[in-house]
């Protein structure tokens, strides 16, 4: 819920993106039948579009209790004696000037170009939305299905808008689950036969 709340504000305020997701589901799908979970590898921009949510509003975004198991000096010169309480700000390396062009900008694309090979599973340490190593989220799979499904659905079966004119507030709220500041409002209007709204 919280990646899907931060998902539709970025693309409210990206609707070139926005446009380019529903365009794509056109194409790959079309509008005579739902998305199912087998459409979601074919779905290469929301797929980009949900790595770039992540990245850029990590539900966790500090991950904590850790303790180093050794002494250990980093090439940087940091030295880290055994026993020492650990976290990680994965919000602050998922925004890393060194590693990601435009940092703060909201841009699927580099998903598909620069940044193609890297995951959100925990094996590229520059994005670690589910953390990584043994004590990383077994949720992860089950959560990455349901986001991409619910986007998907949401976004093939409704024009989404906002109520007024103004940007939607991206302010983040503080504590460990990195909730948006203020509520979502968006209008939805169907955009697929009616028949396919029946449950
Ligand atoms: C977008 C959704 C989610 C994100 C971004 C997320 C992220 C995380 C992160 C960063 C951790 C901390 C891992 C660590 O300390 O190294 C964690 C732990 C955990 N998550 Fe998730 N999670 C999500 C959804 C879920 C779901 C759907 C479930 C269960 C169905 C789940 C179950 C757990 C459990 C049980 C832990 C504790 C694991 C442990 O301490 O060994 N998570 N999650």
């Amino acid at each position: 819920m919280v990646t899907l709340t931060w998902a539709l504000s970025l693309l409210l305020n990206n609707k070139t993106e926005l446009k380019r997701v529903q365009e794509e589901i056109n194409i790959h799908i079309g509008n005579e039948r739902k998305v199912e979970e087998s459409d979601i590898s074919k779905l290469e921009y929301l797929q980009a579009v949900v790595k770039e949510t992540l990245r850029l509003y990590p539900p966790s975004p500090i991950i904590t209790f850790r303790a180093a198991m050794e002494d250990c000096t980093f090439s940087c010169g940091y030295h880290i004696p055994a026993g020492t309480h650990l976290m990680v700000n994965a919000w602050k390396i998922h925004r890393d000037g060194d590693v990601w062009e435009d940092p703060q900008d909201f841009k699927p694309q580099r998903f598909l170009t620069t940044h193609k090979h890297v995951d959100v599973r925990g094996q590229n340490f520059e994005l670690v939305p589910f953390s990584s190593g043994r004590r990383a989220c077994p949720g992860a799979s089950l959560a990455l299905r349901v986001v991409h499904l619910t986007l998907a659905r949401l976004l093939q079966s409704f024009e989404i808008d906002s109520p007024s004119d103004e940007a939607v507030d991206m302010t983040e709220s503080f504590g460990l689950t990195n909730l948006k500041a203020t509520p979502l409002q968006v209008l939805l209007t169907p955009r697929l036969h009616p028949k396919l709204y029946e449950l």
